[in-house]
């Protein structure tokens, strides 16, 4: 594994093992270097040619292409009620930034109606079955490295009851290059933060742009091979291990005249799951970091003018709802 080098992001094999190796001895030592990973980087880069080179090409060069080049007002049928979940553009202070997005994308009838409501007359079964094998493919991964971590921590009798707890949205962004003029200088595509949700893993095409920011506060540049994705945690992991999990500082520089295309699977708590560390992960050792919560309710914090206030919005929230238990 490559986590000797501060500067890089520790890079883990994940070709010999499937969500049905849990417990060999492949799975051991993937398992053992994820656990590595987290704590001296917070992220990694996932090398998983389950999702084959060909899968990856007509994902980018097809689906993503086609689906960028669809009319603005066909895009922006993409609606969901949750705050990232449907349509983003022409948002202020991201420029460069669009991105549709697909809530339970690994289950066919999800995708299958996000792409009916984009091609009414074809359905595009391309698109559709491209996107479905995509996302399920990289679900799993999310899925192994989230058990990996939470066997680390001795709570993963939890596994299933979590994974139960969450949807995978799936969402497709572009940045596009900025203006000829500009092209020497880089200019942030996304801005710096931790994800609200529990688990992300990024897949871009080979074109920079993801940064994580380093416990000595350098930004790493996340260079992931062709077969390769960067896995990491957001806020709703490190509130269920009570802070044992960090949530990766990132964010998104944009240059050099190319448009960049990511496609992110991102495991998020349902409406009704109260995200809480378990008992086994709190005690007289590590007293509870944050208060306990709904994601809909911590979601609304992180858009509101508090929350896009703070770089720490899980803490902010914490503090926020602590204060007012002390007043009541
Ligand atoms: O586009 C990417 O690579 C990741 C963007 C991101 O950080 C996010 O959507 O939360
Ligand atoms: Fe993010």
């Amino acid at each position: 594994m490559g986590a000797e080098n501060p500067r890089e992001l520790p890079k883990i094999d994940f070709s010999g093992v499937d969500p049905a190796s849990a417990g060999t001895e492949s799975w051991k030592s993937v398992r053992a270097q994820v656990i590595q990973a987290m704590e001296s980087h917070g992220c990694f880069e996932a090398i998983y040619p389950q999702v084959t080179r060909q899968l990856r090409e007509s994902l980018f060069r097809n689906a993503v292409k086609e689906l960028f080049a669809l009319p603005l007002d066909v895009k922006r049928r993409n609606i969901h009620h949750k705050p990232f979940h449907g349509y983003l553009g022409e948002i202020p202070a991201l420029d460069y930034y669009e991105s549709l997005a697909i809530v339970n994308a690994p289950l066919p009838h999800a995708t299958q109606s996000f792409t009916n409501l984009l091609w009414p007359e074809t359905g595009n079964p391309t698109f559709c079955e491209t996107v479905l094998s995509f996302s399920q493919k990289v679900a799993e991964l999310e899925g192994m490295a989230r058990r990996m971590l939470m066997e680390g921590l001795g709570v993963d009798k939890y596994y299933e009851d979590l994974t139960d707890s969450m949807w995978y949205l799936l969402r497709f962004a572009e940045y596009q290059a900025p203006a000829a003029q500009e092209e020497e200088e880089k200019k942030l595509g996304y801005v710096p933060h931790r994800d609200t949700n529990t688990m992300s893993v990024v897949c871009q095409l080979q074109k920079d742009g993801l940064e994580v920011q380093a416990k000595d506060g350098e930004w790493i540049l996340a260079s992931p091979s062709p077969i390769s994705f960067i896995v990491m945690a957001g806020n709703g992991f490190r509130a269920w291990t009570n802070g044992r999990v960090g949530a990766a500082l990132h964010r998104i520089l944009v240059g050099g005249g190319v448009t960049r295309y990511s496609v992110v699977l991102f495991s998020v708590p349902k409406g009704d799951f109260r995200v809480e560390a378990p008992p086994e992960l709190v005690g007289e050792d590590h007293p509870p970091l944050f208060e306990p919560y709904y994601d809909d309710e911590f979601v609304r914090f992180c858009v509101s003018e508090e929350g896009t206030k703070t770089m720490d919005t899980l803490a902010a929230y914490t503090e926020l709802v602590r204060a007012r238990k002390a007043e009541a």
